[in-house]
């Protein structure tokens, strides 16, 4: 059977266009030129009250018949803030930071916002789109590596916001390549790691006495060897973990180049906030063992980057600055969690570079990106970041077979 995974079908049957450009294995996917007309930010969505809280996370594990009491159990994350996640407070300002750079530069796009799991669902900005004349929609997710959850997922709601509002052959969403080498996008992890290896140098502190721990969202093994293409080869923990390994060290690269004290420093790649049953094997190790362990390897001090995220929301605040912290605190560690990208005018300055260069078909070779593992393709290509645990789901914004 062939599995048509270019995305919704228009109704004579046909794939919508996507206009791609079919490439060696490796090398980037490069789209045509397109008139885009509007820009779609698509988010994961968080509770905005104690009352959202339930309906949230059953939109999150959706088809996965997880009883409330499980749910529950996360829930106490968020209903220790008030039951509200600064997600989607985030998510606002950083629409509102691309449309302010975007006018800056001249582009005139109306830039939308839409969520996975929580309103403003995707489906209900995609007819506010269309309803306002906007089909030809350019997406950027709050997201920046390959995996199912961080990217084919983002894809299939695109697939399934315009099928569930049957706008399947009147609208079509295209996607930013993963940006999670992009310099908008590290300069404000590098930038904070800096501050944090200067006050602790300031503090006394000898390099070989302080670790680095560039920090992640946990996903399963099963998942993270399918991210990505699957032709890359890219080893344990597939595209998504090389891609954090490879911004991870240069960053380190970069702090050492300009001379930054404490640079020297020892770093790793590290993994937070697991779920799933415990028979099931996810990413390791985790930060919090990892910080337990570091004292008997002659540690002081750790810094905590939290390189898989955009701003902070509630993996950042709980796994990170409450659980991460505490565990530093046990283990007699100094301890910092740098800032995440949030919107540094870098970022967003990246971000619509990104938007730009897809607009205009920028060919690879002058497409900015810090690591070999760069630029990252436009278009997913057939198997990309599959999700086995689930099944096929159609998605939007990838490459036919
Ligand atoms: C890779 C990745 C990112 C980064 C990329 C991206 O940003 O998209 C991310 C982000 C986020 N994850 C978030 C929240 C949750 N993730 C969950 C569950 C899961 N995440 C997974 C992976 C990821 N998640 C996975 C493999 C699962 C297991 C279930 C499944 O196979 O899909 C659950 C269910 C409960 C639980 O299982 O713990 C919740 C509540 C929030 C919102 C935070 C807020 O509200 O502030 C954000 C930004
Ligand atoms: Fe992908």
């Amino acid at each position: 059977m062939t599995v048509d995974d270019s995305g919704p079908q228009t109704p004579d049957g046909d794939a919508v266009p996507f206009a791609t450009e079919a490439s060696a294995a490796g090398a980037p996917h490069v789209s045509s030129p397109q008139e885009y007309d509007a820009i779609l930010l698509a988010g994961f969505g968080g509770p905005e009250g104690q009352e959202d809280v339930l309906p949230f996370l059953r939109n999150v594990t959706r088809g996965r018949g997880i009883p409330d009491e499980r749910l529950e159990e996360v829930a106490v994350h968020y209903r220790h803030f008030g039951g509200v996640s600064p997600i989607n407070g985030h998510n606002r300002q950083l629409r509102a930071a691309i449309e302010a750079e975007m006018r800056h530069r001249g582009l005139q796009h109306p830039v939308y916002w839409g969520n996975r799991n929580w309103t403003p669902y995707l489906e209900d900005t995609v007819k506010e789109a269309a309803e306002a004349g906007h089909t030809r929609l350019l997406a950027v997710a709050t997201s920046a590596y390959s995996s199912y959850s961080s990217c084919r997922q983002y894809r299939e709601d695109f697939a399934r916001a315009v099928l569930d509002t049957g706008l399947a052959g009147t609208v079509q969403i295209d996607k930013v390549r993963q940006f999670f080498d992009v310099p908008g996008f590290v300069r404000p992890f590098a930038e904070g790691l800096a501050e944090a290896l200067r006050g602790f140098a300031a503090e006394g502190l000898a390099p070989e006495e302080i670790r680095v721990l560039f920090a992640t969202h946990s996903i399963p093994t099963g998942d993270a060897e399918r991210s990505g293409p699957q032709e890359l080869g890219l080893g344990e923990g597939g595209a998504y973990a090389a891609q954090h390994r490879a911004v991870g060290g240069q960053i380190i690269e970069q702090l050492r180049a300009e001379g930054h004290a404490g640079a020297q420093t020892g770093w790793e790649l590290v993994y937070q906030s697991r779920s799933g049953p415990p028979s099931q094997p996810w990413l390791e190790p985790d930060v919090c063992d990892r910080i337990a362990e570091l004292p008997a390897e002659g540690m002081k001090a750790v810094a905590v980057v939290p390189l898989g995220f955009l701003s902070d929301h509630m993996e950042v605040l709980w796994d990170l600055d409450e659980e991460a912290m505490e565990a530093a605190g046990e283990a007699g560690l100094r301890a910092v969690r740098t800032p995440t990208p949030g919107v540094h005018e870098a970022f967003v300055a990246g971000l619509v570079d990104l938007l730009e260069e897809r607009m205009q078909a920028v060919e690879p070779e002058r497409r900015p990106h810090l690591t070999d593992l760069g630029p990252w393709y436009d278009v997913c290509r057939p198997g990309c970041c599959e999700n086995v645990r689930r099944g096929f789901s159609p998605a939007a914004a990838g490459v036919k077979p």
